[in-house]
């Protein structure tokens, strides 16, 4: 899930780059195992470029058609989009209209996992969308080349390579950060990694999140939580249009979502701890739905599959079966805004969860691919009739044994097993407005873009269809 494709570079908008020169070296942060960690970063040129850019803002708001979804939401866009709400959301000291000057920008963020199919979302949206931001800290094990593109703005991006796993290496990118988001995270459902390696990454690297904020004095940290904290459960119980309140037996036994769920549970029971400075910590949990959108590792690996298939997929789930889907614009969005008003509403937020959410329709999960894989030439193929539950669910334990046997000779993990298979046959979806409610929270991206935009980052894709 962490490959990162090349045709997600040219669907935003990004300043020119500079010449390599620019880019200077700036300091080192050690890892373990593997060549020193490099740390980039780029200083100056900040007043020059925020002049440039409140001139190209003002360009782009006089050029900017309608039709075209190149970049992130611009001015032109947000027309469609609803207003952002929140009192907070432009933040402290600086108003709609001000300019972006170098007083203004005081924040350093850190991204960890910032190079992941959701990171480099929150990464971009927070490039466009926090105008106090002067830092920003990009931590990954793997750093994306997209990277170097970003460091040409005036917002200082600093890439350190690194491993959560490693207390001293979390540590010394968390120091002096004003706010971490937390994204970085085993996303392993396939059996590609072993039980202990999921833990030791979602649990014992967020454990190192905390503790880095405590001792550096970190104070605002925002987790990136899941659904699958709270279900679907071993028992497959239906969790049909439910909430934050809503009562269900969360009973877990694969490692990803029990790994989670210990991380968000450590997360805000640290909520309030005292920070480096006498100061407390806040700490809130976003709980996406499956996650969609450009980057999307296995709408890739589906509309691949298609493409091998001539053109076809073949139905595996009933289409009765609703799944949960948001917008990873809208996931990132929402990370952005959390961010924002967590200071101004610590009290309220403080150790809260969130379900991420938008207007993208219940369906099940293939019928939900099908809304951007039929457009570009696959179709589904309704085959309830022939493969019955039971024999999915035989094929997935035999994948399961197959996957044991062959481990001493090779890695097989494919999509289907017992695990996924209860997930995309169990229905589950959100319907709150606790983020609205807390936050001021509401999808930057309506269904209508957050489809035009997958489609089309889909057809971008090496091998699309005529
Ligand atoms: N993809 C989905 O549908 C959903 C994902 N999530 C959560 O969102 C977060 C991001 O997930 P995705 O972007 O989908 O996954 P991803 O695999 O694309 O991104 C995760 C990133 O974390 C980095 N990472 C992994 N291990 C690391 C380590 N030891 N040290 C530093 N960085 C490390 C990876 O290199 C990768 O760039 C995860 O925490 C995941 O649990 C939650 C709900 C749904
Ligand atoms: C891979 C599954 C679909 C294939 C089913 C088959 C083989 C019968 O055709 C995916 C169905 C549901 C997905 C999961 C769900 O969206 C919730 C998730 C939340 C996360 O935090 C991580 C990812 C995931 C577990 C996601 C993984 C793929 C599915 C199981």
């Amino acid at each position: 899930m962490g490959m990162r494709s090349p045709h997600l570079l040219h669907l935003y908008s990004h300043p020119a780059p500079s010449p390599s020169s620019l880019l200077e070296p700036e300091g080192r942060v050690a890892t373990r195992g593997r060549p020193v960690a490099r740390v980039w970063g780029m200083q100056g040129w900040r007043l020059g470029w925020c002049l440039f850019l409140e001139w190209a803002r003002r360009e782009e708001e006089q050029a900017e058609g309608d039709g075209v979804l190149a970049g992130w939401p611009g001015r032109a866009r947000e027309k469609t989009a609803p207003p952002v709400v929140g009192l907070g959301t432009l933040g402290p000291g600086l108003q709609p209209g001000m300019a972006d000057s170098a007083e203004t920008r005081k924040l350093v963020y850190l991204v960890t996992g910032g190079c992941g199919f959701l990171g480099e979302h929150v990464v971009r949206m927070l490039l466009q969308r926090e105008p106090r931001l002067s830092e920003l800290r990009v931590f990954d094990l793997h750093l994306g080349a997209w990277l170097e593109e970003l460091k040409t703005g005036p917002v200082q991006v600093t890439a350190i390579q690194g491993d959560v796993t490693q207390a001293h290496e979390v540590a010394a990118a968390v120091a002096g950060a004003h706010v971490v988001i937390h994204t970085a995270g085993l996303v392993d459902v396939f059996g590609r990694a072993s039980p202990e390696t999921i833990y030791e990454v979602n649990v014992q690297g967020t454990k190192n999140v905390i503790e880095a904020c405590v001792q550096t004095g970190t104070r605002f940290l925002v987790y990136t939580s899941s659904m699958e904290v709270v279900g679907p459960n071993i028992k497959r119980h239906p969790f049909y249009r439910g909430n934050e309140d809503t009562p269900y037996e969360a009973i877990h036994r694969h490692p990803y979502p029990c790994s989670k769920a210990q991380a968000e549970r450590l997360v805000l029971e640290a909520n309030g701890r005292e920070v480096h400075g006498g100061l407390s910590l806040v700490t809130c949990a976003l709980r996406p739905t499956g996650i969609y959108g450009e980057g999307h590792q296995i709408m890739r690996d589906f509309y691949h599959q298609g493409l091998r298939l001539g053109g076809r997929l073949f139905r595996a789930i009933p289409a009765s079966v609703e799944h949960g889907r948001v917008y990873v614009g809208n996931v990132a969005w929402m990370h952005v805004l959390v961010a924002q008003e967590l200071e101004q509403r610590a009290a309220l937020m403080g150790g809260q969860v969130y379900y991420c959410y938008d207007e993208s329709p219940y369906k099940s999960y293939e019928d939900f691919n099908m809304e951007f894989l039929g457009p570009c030439g696959l179709r589904l193929v309704d085959t309830r009739l022939l493969v019955p539950y039971w024999l999915l669910m035989l094929l997935a334990t035999l994948n399961a044994l197959l996957q044991w046997l062959l481990r001493p000779l090779l890695l097989y993990a494919p999509l289907l097993n017992p695990y996924t298979l209860a997930v995309a046959n169990t229905t589950f979806t959100v319907s709150t407005n606790k983020a609205q409610r807390h936050f001021g929270y509401k999808p930057l991206f309506s269904w209508e873009d957050s489809r035009t935009r997958t489609i089309r980052w889909v057809k971008a894709m090496e091998g699309s269809a005529p």
